[in-house]
C-alpha cells in the first residue's frame, strides 16, 4: 500500500547538483532524502559526461603524440588505437569514480529512494512505481538534461549515435558524420578522428564553438583541418537518410547542394533539460523561453518551497556550476548565509586540442557595460616552452579595466589551456591587477610563464 513520508529537504536527481545540495542540506538538517530513478547512480558527469569523455580524449592525445614521434626524434613503428582496450580502461576509471559516488549517495545520513518523482501539488511528489507520497519543507530539482533531437529533416527517423554511444565504442567506426559545432561535437569529432575514423563535421553557423571568441574558434578550426577533420560550416541540412550501410546527409554549403556519406552519424545538436513527467505545473514551477526552470539568484523557483540547479536551470551546463548551485540552494533553504554565484568569474574549458579556456567577462560584455578595457595577447608559436613541446597552436589574451587596472577576463587557446587559465581565474576572482600579477615568480621555461608577456603590456599602460 502506498505510504506518505515527510522530510526536511528532498533532492530529486542525485547528480552533481543534487548530491551537492543534499550534502550541504545535511549539515543543517537531519532528515534529507535523495530521489533518483536511474538504473545506474552517479549522474551525467561521472557516467556519460566529463569523466568518460576526458578519459578517452586523453588516450587519443597520447596516441596523437605517439604518431608524431618522428618530430621528437623517436622511432615508434606503429601507434594505433585499440578501441576495446581504451574502452576497458575507461570503464575501470569510471567504475572507480562511480562507486565512490554511489557510496556517498547510499551513506546512512541520507534516505536514498530509487524511484522517479512527479509533483502532484506545490509540496508533494508521488513516487513511481510505488505510488508513495513524499512531502518536504523544501525540494531541490536537479534532474539534469537529455540529448535533444531537433527538427532537422530525417534526423528522428534515421538511427544515430549520441555522445553516450561514442563514449561506449569498443570498435573503430570507418567514418562518422558529426552534426553540430558545439563543445560535445568538437570534443568527440577530434576524438574519433584521432582514433582513426574519417570524420565529416557539419555545422549550421559560420563557425564552431559559439561560446568561444571568433579568434579561438579560428584556431581550433585550423587545427581540426590540419588533422584531417572535414569541417563544413555555414551549412543548412536538407535531409538525412540511410542507404544500405551508409548514412547520407544532404546539405547546402557555399551556395551549392552538398552530400556527405559515412557509416555512422553522431547527433551532437545539443541537450535539453530533463523535465518531462515531473509535474512542474502542479508544483507551480515556471520555465523560461529556453525550457529551463526559472530561478532567482538563490536558485529558488517560482514556488518558494522548490529550488532547482544544474542542467535544469543553466545558464551554463557545466559541473562546477551545478555543484555551486546545489550548495547555494541548500544553504539558502536551510536559512544560512548564501552568497549568489558571481557569473562574472565564470571559468570555461573545451577539451579539444588545442584546448579553449576562458575566465571572467568577455570584451563584448565589458563594452556593453560601458567599461573601457585594454587587452593584450601573446602567441604560443613565439614562446620557448610551447616551441620545444611542438605545441604552437593558439595564444593567451588578457584584458583589464583601464580605470582600475583590475583584470576582468582572459582567454587561452593552446596545449593544456584548461590548466593555464586557472592562474587568471584566481586573479580575476580576487580582483588582482596586471601589476599585482607581475610580482609572481613566473618560472622559466613553463607554459604558464607566457602570461607574463600580455601582463607586462597591460601593466605598462
Ligand atoms: C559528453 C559530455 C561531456 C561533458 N563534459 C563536461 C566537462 O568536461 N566539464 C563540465 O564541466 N561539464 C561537462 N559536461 C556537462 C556536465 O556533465 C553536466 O553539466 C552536469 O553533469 C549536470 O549535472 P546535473 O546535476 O545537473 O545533472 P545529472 O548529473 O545528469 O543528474 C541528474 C540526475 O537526475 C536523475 N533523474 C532524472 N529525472 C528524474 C526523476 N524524474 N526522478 C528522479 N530522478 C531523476 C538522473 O537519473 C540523474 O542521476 C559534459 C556533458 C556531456 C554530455
Ligand atoms: N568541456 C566542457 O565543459 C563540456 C563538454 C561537453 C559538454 N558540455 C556542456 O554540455 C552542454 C551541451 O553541449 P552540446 O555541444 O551538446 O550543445 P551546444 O548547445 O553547445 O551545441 C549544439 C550545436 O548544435 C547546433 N544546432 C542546434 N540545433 C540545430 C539545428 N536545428 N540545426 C543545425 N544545428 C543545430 C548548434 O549550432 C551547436 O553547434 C554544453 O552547454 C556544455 O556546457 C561541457
Amino acid at each position: 500500500m502506498a505510504g506518505e513520508r515527510h522530510f526536511d529537504f528532498v533532492v530529486i536527481g542525485g547528480g552533481s547538483a543534487g548530491y551537492a545540495a543534499a550534502r550541504v542540506a545535511r549539515e543543517a538538517r537531519d532528515n534529507v532524502a535523495i530521489i533518483d530513478g536511474a538504473e545506474h547512480l552517479g549522474g551525467l558527469c561521472i557516467l556519460r559526461g566529463c569523466m568518460p569523455s576526458k578519459t578517452l580524449i586523453y588516450s587519443a592525445e597520447v596516441l596523437h603524440l605517439a604518431q608524431r614521434g618522428r618530430e621528437f626524434g623517436l622511432v615508434i613503428p606503429e601507434a594505433r588505437a585499440d578501441m576495446a582496450a581504451m574502452q576497458r580502461r575507461k570503464r575501470e576509471v569510471i567504475e572507480d569514480f562511480g562507486s565512490y559516488r554511489r557510496g556517498q549517495l547510499e551513506a546512512d545520513h541520507f534516505t536514498l529512494i530509487r524511484e522517479r518523482a512527479r509533483f502532484v501539488d506545490e509540496r508533494t511528489v508521488v513516487l513511481e512505481p510505488s505510488g508513495d507520497r513524499i512531502t518536504a519543507d523544501h525540494f531541490m530539482i536537479s534532474t539534469g538534461s537529455v540529448v535533444n533531437v531537433p527538427d532537422v529533416p530525417g534526423l528522428a527517423e534515421t538511427p544515430h549515435w549520441t555522445s553516450d554511444d561514442v563514449l561506449d565504442l569498443d570498435f573503430l567506426p570507418e567514418s562518422v558524420i558529426v552534426l553540430g559545432g558545439g563543445i560535445v561535437a568538437c570534443e568527440l569529432a577530434q576524438f574519433l578522428r584521432r582514433a582513426g575514423s574519417r570524420v565529416i563535421q557539419i555545422q549550421r553557423s559560420g563557425r564552431i564553438l559559439r561560446n568561444a571568441s571568433e579568434d579561438a574558434a579560428a584556431v581550433v578550426t585550423q587545427a581540426f583541418r590540419d588533422e584531417g577533420i572535414e569541417l563544413h560550416t555555414g551549412t543548412a541540412i536538407r535531409g538525412i537518410r540511410r542507404e544500405g550501410d551508409q548514412v547520407v546527409v544532404t546539405y547546402d554549403c557555399d551556395g551549392k547542394a552538398c552530400e556527405a556519406r559515412a557509416t555512422h552519424l553522431l547527433n551532437a545538436l545539443g541537450r535539453r533539460p530533463a523535465l518531462d513527467g515531473l509535474g512542474l505545473e502542479a508544483a507551480g514551477v515556471k520555465t523560461g523561453e529556453s525550457g529551463m526552470i526559472t530561478v532567482n539568484e538563490h536558485q529558488r523557483t517560482s514556488n518558494p518551497a522548490v529550488y532547482a540547479g544544474g542542467d535544469v536551470t543553466g545558464p551554463h551546463e557545466i559541473v562546477h556550476l551545478a555543484v555551486m548551485q546545489g550548495e547555494l540552494a541548500a544553504r539558502h533553504a536551510t536559512g544560512r548565509p548564501a552568497e549568489p554565484i558571481d557569473y562574472d568569474h565564470l571559468t570555461g574549458v573545451t577539451f579539444t586540442d588545442p584546448q579553449v579556456a576562458s575566465a571572467g567577462i568577455t570584451p563584448a560584455d565589458a563594452e556593453k557595460r560601458g567599461i573601457r578595457i585594454k587587452s593584450a595577447t601573446y602567441p604560443f608559436d613565439d614562446h620557448g616552452r610551447s616551441i620545444l613541446m611542438g605545441a604552437t597552436y593558439g595564444y593567451v589574451k588578457a584584458w583589464a579595466d583601464v580605470s582600475t587596472g583590475k583584470l576582468l577576463g582572459a582567454e587561452c587557446v593552446g596545449k593544456d589551456a584548461g590548466e593555464l587559465i586557472h592562474g587568471m581565474a584566481i586573479a580575476i576572482t580576487l580582483g588582482a591587477t596586471a601589476r599585482d600579477l607581475l610580482r609572481v615568480q613566473w618560472y622559466h621555461p613553463t607554459l604558464s610563464e607566457i602570461w607574463s608577456y600580455p601582463l607586462e603590456d597591460l601593466a605598462g599602460e
